[in-house]
């Protein structure tokens, strides 16, 4: 469980990340989402202990990530949107190198890159620098470093960003695995449409301040829903009567009702009363990208 309370974070004058709470729940994935240059970098730099807030307590399953950073280390998975690592160093050697860090035996930690780097897709790629691996390449060997201490808590940070779609499959089923195991991840991305299909919770960041938190049963009915019915005769009474469900259109041969405010067992019912044949009907929920804007918005 990741728990962020009040951070603020100064560059000089200028406050980057300003009172900032939250809290990633074990078995839950949250979606950290802003424009560019909102906060969520450096909130995550301060999560993962390599750069300190000036006020504020964060705690990674009950450590300080200021007094406590070793057990952090160990407890927290992170990867960044741009790995950086020891250029010339070949991935395996330099795995193996980075295991001893956690007390893991070379042996042992041969037989651990063995198994990280053929469930993780670099099989083949052992000997090669790191510095020849591709983006995506990258993220995985990240993924793999992070995996050593089988952390409880994950961090991605626009993991998704210059992924071919396997790769934004991959993590996606990676992400969702930790969660059913009772994980705790923080999932950063501006691929709004991604984070929806997997996030639990979503946590909006505006000029370093947290401005809103839904769950996504929240995100979808944030914005009021829409009915859309097709029947065999659109009548100018059917158009009247729908009236008070909230505002009527006709669009490409649908009938639309905005902000509808009533329940669909109800205008079914009544639609057959008027002797009507009811083809389809469907209520659309908002999408994340659709709340994004009227939460973003809205601060304006
Ligand atoms: N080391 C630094 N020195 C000065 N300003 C910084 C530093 N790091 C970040 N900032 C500023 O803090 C603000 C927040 O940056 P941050 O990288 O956290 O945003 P972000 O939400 O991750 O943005 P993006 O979506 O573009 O990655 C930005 O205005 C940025 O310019």
């Amino acid at each position: 469980m990741i728990v962020i309370e009040n951070v603020t974070k100064h560059f000089g004058d200028f406050i980057a990340v300003n009172d900032v709470s939250f809290t990633v729940n074990n078995g839950e994935i949250v979606g950290f989402v802003g424009l560019n240059g909102a906060g969520k970098t450096t909130t995550i730099r301060m999560i993962a202990g390599v750069l300190i807030q000036d006020n504020g307590r964060i705690k990674v399953d009950d450590h300080d990530t200021i007094s406590e950073k070793k057990e952090v280390s160990k407890n927290l998975g992170w990867v960044p949107e741009l790995p950086i690592f020891e250029q010339d160093a070949k991935a395996w050697d330099y795995f193996v190198y980075l295991a001893g860090f956690y007390g893991i035996s070379s042996n042992d930690a041969k037989r651990m890159a063995r198994q990280l780097f053929d469930e993780l897709g670099l099989a083949g790629f052992e000997k090669r620098k790191l510095a020849t691996y591709s983006q995506g390449m990258k993220k995985r060997f990240s993924l793999a470093v992070s995996l050593i201490s089988n952390p409880g808590n994950f961090i991605f940070d626009e993991v998704f960003n210059g992924l071919d779609p396997q790769g934004i499959q991959f993590f996606r089923d990676l992400a969702s695995k930790f969660r059913n195991e009772g994980k705790a991840i923080l999932l950063s991305s501006h691929i709004l449409s991604e984070l929806e299909s997997i996030a639990d919770k979503i946590v909006f960041i505006h000029k370093g301040r947290i401005i809103k938190q839904m769950s996504m049963d929240e995100v979808r009915r944030y914005v009021s829903p829409s009915l859309k019915i097709k029947v065999d005769r659109v009548s100018v009474e059917l158009i009247d009567y729908l009236s008070k469900y909230g505002k009527v259109r006709e669009e490409g041969g649908y009938i639309i009702i905005d902000n509808f405010n009533g329940n669909t067992a109800d205008v079914s019912k009544e639609i057959s009363a008027l002797n009507l044949n009811l083809y389809e009907m469907s209520v659309s929920s908002s999408s994340l990208e659709e709340v994004f804007f009227k939460v973003i918005g809205d601060q304006k």
